[in-house]
């Protein structure tokens, strides 16, 4: 009678560890070696699990296969090894004693470390050694990946009809290292053909049974557990497990009522834990219905961060050099160039890189999920724009509640360019409000109240920027537009690009009242043809006459145009540098190489600067 016979209304005890029993007595080398160089050590262990009562045993054979003992230079060993693995625990074993030949998983924490053609190899390999000699199962065993065991079982089950118990080892309870439940673990390997699915090893009595808890008892497969005596400990350079034999005997019980039939030990168990289960379940009857008791969804903790560890950009550009760099989210679903220049502003050192909102009215990748992974990826502060004219009161606000969850505190409130200005023209444009009430909005939200007076349970902690355009005839009208801005909360400002000297000097000299600092816009020209589609075509961008008639000397030579566009924003850089602390680049068409150079710029210049103010000090 096979055992899976028995099973049908008995439940049947297994041995216990043979490794961490081996390792006891001092063996730190391969032990499946034993089975060549000190067989009646292996076959005292398996006659002391007979002896304690149990029904199967497993063969010496956990880790022989050519991956695993090629540590040990013994790959070519193989098949003496499992050979002798099976002989010792046959002759071992009493009349009603089965023999289960024991191949252990390969793949830990990391599944991608052996590819899975080489394991399906290994694997081949040795079940032949074991089958050729005659087991009576198969004990598949300590799999971490269950991609690993899927195949391996396909295998087996293809070469062979004995009782194959497929088992699988968890980090955590209730779920595999790559987040499968373990009933639908189970559920995919009664499909591959396991005729006894189970946990073995890692955790203890009882977070198995917690584990057991959530799983229904299967429709064609019986269920087994092997659990590790404890957790393992490291005690004075050895792994230690506690030996509490009477802890494991109590659960002995619970295990059979999650419909355990096949019950034995992993790591840390020895005869006397083998022994404990035998007489406890002597003369058990297998259950045949459990309830089940559905999983708690494990919620990740995402606590939210209500106290900003970084220095809000108002007060950066108050007191130091700031850099803040624009890059624009794509506007197709390719996003590798945008992180690979995000990854570039990072290194050269930028202080925030900004995220426009759809500018142009333009649909562009959402800058909120940028920002988030430029954010975690990255570790570099993304400041999102949030222009009006896409989310209507309803919209704005979940939105902010979302950047603050995200953790996300840095804001640029615009009203937003139009949608008749884009490329979806007859799109309505929301305008639910402005920018000064979005502004006030998010102030409210700082003072943990929505825009109707509701409590939102919390403070945000936003930082908000505001829009300055000065490319108008009134430059005093634009500066008023700020002081109102002030007056609703803005923390500072952030300009459109400023393409000449002249307008720098009387913007600062305009904007040194105010209380909110400036960062300046500089964008280097890329070509003629940029220069003259920004002078005329969009909204709120004037160029200068010299640097136009600049940028044409070189329409027929873009790299020349290139370097030229550079060299003018320098020396806008320079001029700027003079008067503000704060500097926006914004890159061109993704074109990071340039705003990254001249972010570069701005660093050489100010450490020069540093420099020459040392020597002067120390002159005086
Ligand atoms: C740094 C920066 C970032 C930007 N990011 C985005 C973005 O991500 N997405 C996007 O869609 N747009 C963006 N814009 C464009 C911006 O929304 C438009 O330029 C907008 O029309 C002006 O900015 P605002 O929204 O703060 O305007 P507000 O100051 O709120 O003005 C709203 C409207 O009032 C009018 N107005 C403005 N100034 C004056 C004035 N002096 N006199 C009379 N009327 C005036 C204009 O018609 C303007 O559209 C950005 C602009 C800047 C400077
Ligand atoms: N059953 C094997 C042994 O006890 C392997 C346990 S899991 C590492 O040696
Ligand atoms: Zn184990």
């Amino acid at each position: 009678m096979t055992f899976l016979k028995k099973m049908e209304n008995e439940v049947l005890i297994a041995d216990g560890a043979m490794g961490t029993l081996l390792y006891s007595y001092g063996t730190d080398s391969c032990f499946e070696e034993l089975n060549l160089s000190a067989p009646s050590q292996i076959q005292n262990i398996h006659q002391a699990y007979v002896t304690a009562g149990a029904d199967l045993i497993q063969t010496n054979t956990y880790a022989a296969n050519y991956l695993k003992l090629k540590r040990y230079g013994l790959e070519e060993t193989v098949k003496e090894i499992n050979t002798a693995g099976v002989r010792i625990a046959k002759a071992a074993a009493q009349a009603d004693t089965y023999v289960l030949g024991t191949i252990g998983g390969n793949r830990g924490i990391n599944p991608l470390s052996i590819p899975i053609e080489e394991i399906k190899r290994s694997f081949r390999e040795q079940l032949y050694c074991l089958l050729l000699e005659g087991v009576d199962g198969l004990l598949l065993e300590t799999y971490y990946d269950l991609e690993e065991l899927e195949a391996v079982l396909s295998i087996a089950r293809k070469e062979t009809e004995i009782p194959i118990i497929a088992q699988v080892s968890l980090q955590e309870s209730g779920i595999l290292q790559d987040q499968t439940s373990v009933k639908d673990a189970f559920e995919r390997l009664e499909n591959h053909g396991a005729d006894i699915v189970g946990l073995n090893c890692r955790l203890g009595p009882h977070h198995m049974l917690e584990t057991l808890e959530q799983v229904p008892l299967p429709q064609h497969t019986y269920l087994s557990a092997y659990p590790n005596a404890s957790l393992p400990a490291y005690i004075d350079g050895r792994i230690q497990y506690e030996e509490d034999v009477d802890y494991f005997r109590k659960s002995a019980r619970p295990f059979l009522q999650q419909g355990i039939r096949l019950l034995g030990g992993c790591c840390g168990t020895t005869p006397n834990h083998i022994r404990a289960f035998a007489e406890e379940l002597k003369q058990a009857v297998p259950i045949v219905s459990k309830t089940v008791r559905h999983p708690a969804i494990k919620v990740k903790d995402h606590p939210i961060i209500v106290n900003r560890t970084d220095k809000p950009l108002q007060e950066l550009a108050k007191h130091q050099r700031s850099i803040i760099v624009e890059l624009d989210p794509p506007r197709k679903l390719n996003t590798a160039k945008f992180f690979e220049g995000a990854k570039a502003l990072k290194e050269a050192g930028i202080d925030a890189l900004t995220l426009a909102d759809n500018s142009l009215a333009t649909p562009r990748v959402a800058n909120e999920a940028l920002a988030h992974l430029v954010k975690t990826d990255l570790n570099l502060r993304p400041l999102v724009h949030i222009a009006c004219r896409d989310r209507n009161i309803i919209g704005l606000q979940s939105h902010l509640m979302g950047l603050h969850t995200l953790g996300i505190h840095d804001i640029l409130a615009v009203t937003g360019d139009p949608a008749r200005v884009g490329n979806f023209p007859g799109a309505s444009s929301v305008f639910d409000v402005s920018s000064f009430e979005l502004i006030e909005m998010i102030q409210q939200f700082n003072k943990g109240l929505s825009p109707t007076g509701n409590d939102l349970g919390q403070k945000t902690i936003f930082s908000v920027g505001a829009a300055f355009n000065p490319h108008v005839k009134a430059l005093e009208k634009s500066v008023h537009r700020l002081e109102k801005k002030i007056r609703y909360g803005a923390d500072y400002f952030i300009s459109q690009p400023i393409f000449s000297e002249e307008q720098l000097l009387k913007i600062h000299e305009a904007t040194k009242h105010l209380s909110a600092p400036i960062y300046i816009g500089i964008m280097p020209l890329t070509s003629s043809k940029n220069a003259e589609y920004l002078h005329h075509e969009v909204p709120g961008i004037k160029i200068d006459q010299v640097i136009r008639t600049r940028m044409a000397s070189y329409s027929d030579n873009p790299q020349a145009a290139e370097i030229e566009g550079i060299a003018i924003a320098k020396s806008l850089i320079d001029t700027a540098m003079e008067l503000f602390n704060g500097i926006y680049l914004i890159t061109p068409f993704l074109r990071y190489q340039l705003t990254v150079e001249l972010a570069s710029y701005v660093h050489s210049k100010d450490q020069q600067s540093r420099r020459e103010n040392h020597v002067q000090t120390n002159t005086h």
